[in-house]
């Protein structure tokens, strides 16, 4: 089974997708964590990343190996983990000029592609989550969710999860990485409507094991009640 999950940030894809797969024995595959380390990579290797084919050459030479288990999520590159690395407030300022550049977006594609064609053929089945998934990388995925959440709840999660409180100071302080972020990325593809045939969850009211448990319902309307 494939189950993609796409949003915007803050929505709860990461580790609502990583409940839902720990919860179903599927893999778990983070497409965000992907472009994190392409810029990463280009950073690491000093490209600058206005210069569109320059950095389009860099990502084809990715030495990029994902880690599914959705208890333990991995990223290496070029033998480095760069689980922490890539979560800095400077690649999350400097991802979406990665994420915008569209033979970038060509090359993740086809690695994200083959990741999932992977984990089917071993028969385990993976929750892929990102902000194409449902639409581009895998539009005939068995069950497509689109997590959506008020633009208030997502910048407070944000807050809480970076700054440790979700007082006025530290939404301010969040609100670049969220809708600055979301509005530049938006330019290239499409992730606030559910396209169609793609159930929409708004988690704006939900906790977090709710959120997982209406997921998990989408996925059973689907596709059936688990064995
Ligand atoms: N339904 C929810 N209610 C409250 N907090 C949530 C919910 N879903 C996720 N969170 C929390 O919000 C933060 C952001 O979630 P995350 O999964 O990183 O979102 P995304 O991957 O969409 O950016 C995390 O700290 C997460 O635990
Ligand atoms: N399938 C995807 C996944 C992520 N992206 C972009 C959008 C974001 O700016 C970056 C990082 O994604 P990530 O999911 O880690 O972002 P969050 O901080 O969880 O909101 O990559 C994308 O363009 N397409």
């Amino acid at each position: 089974m494939v189950v993609a999950i796409d949003g915007p940030s803050g929505s709860g894809k990461s580790s609502v997708s990583r409940g839902v797969a720990s919860a179903l024995g599927l893999a778990y595959l983070d497409t965000g964590a992907m472009y994190r380390a392409a810029t990463w990579w280009c950073l690491h290797r000093g490209v600058p990343l206005s210069d569109v084919d320059a950095v389009a050459g860099q990502v084809r030479t990715l030495p990029l190996v994902m880690g599914v288990d959705p208890q333990h999520p991995t990223v290496h590159v070029d033998g480095i983990d760069v689980g922490e690395a890539i979560r800095t407030t400077e690649i999350s300022a400097a991802v979406s000029a990665v994420a915008t550049n569209l033979q970038v977006r060509a090359e993740l594609g086809r690695l994200q592609r083959a990741e999932i064609e992977s984990a089917r053929v071993r028969g385990r089945g993976i929750v892929a989550e990102g902000r194409d998934i449902t639409t581009v990388v895998a539009p005939d995925a068995d069950v497509r969710v689109l997590l959506t959440a008020s633009e208030e709840a997502r910048l407070a999660r944000r807050a809480r999860d970076v700054h440790g409180s979700d007082d006025a100071a530290a939404v301010e302080a969040t609100r670049d990485q969220v809708l600055r972020r979301d509005a530049d990325d938006s330019t290239v593809v499409q992730f606030h409507v559910a396209a169609d045939g793609v159930v929409t969850v708004d988690s704006s009211h939900l906790d977090f094991d709710q959120t997982v448990q209406a997921v998990l319902d989408v996925v059973e309307s689907v596709v059936g009640p688990r064995a």
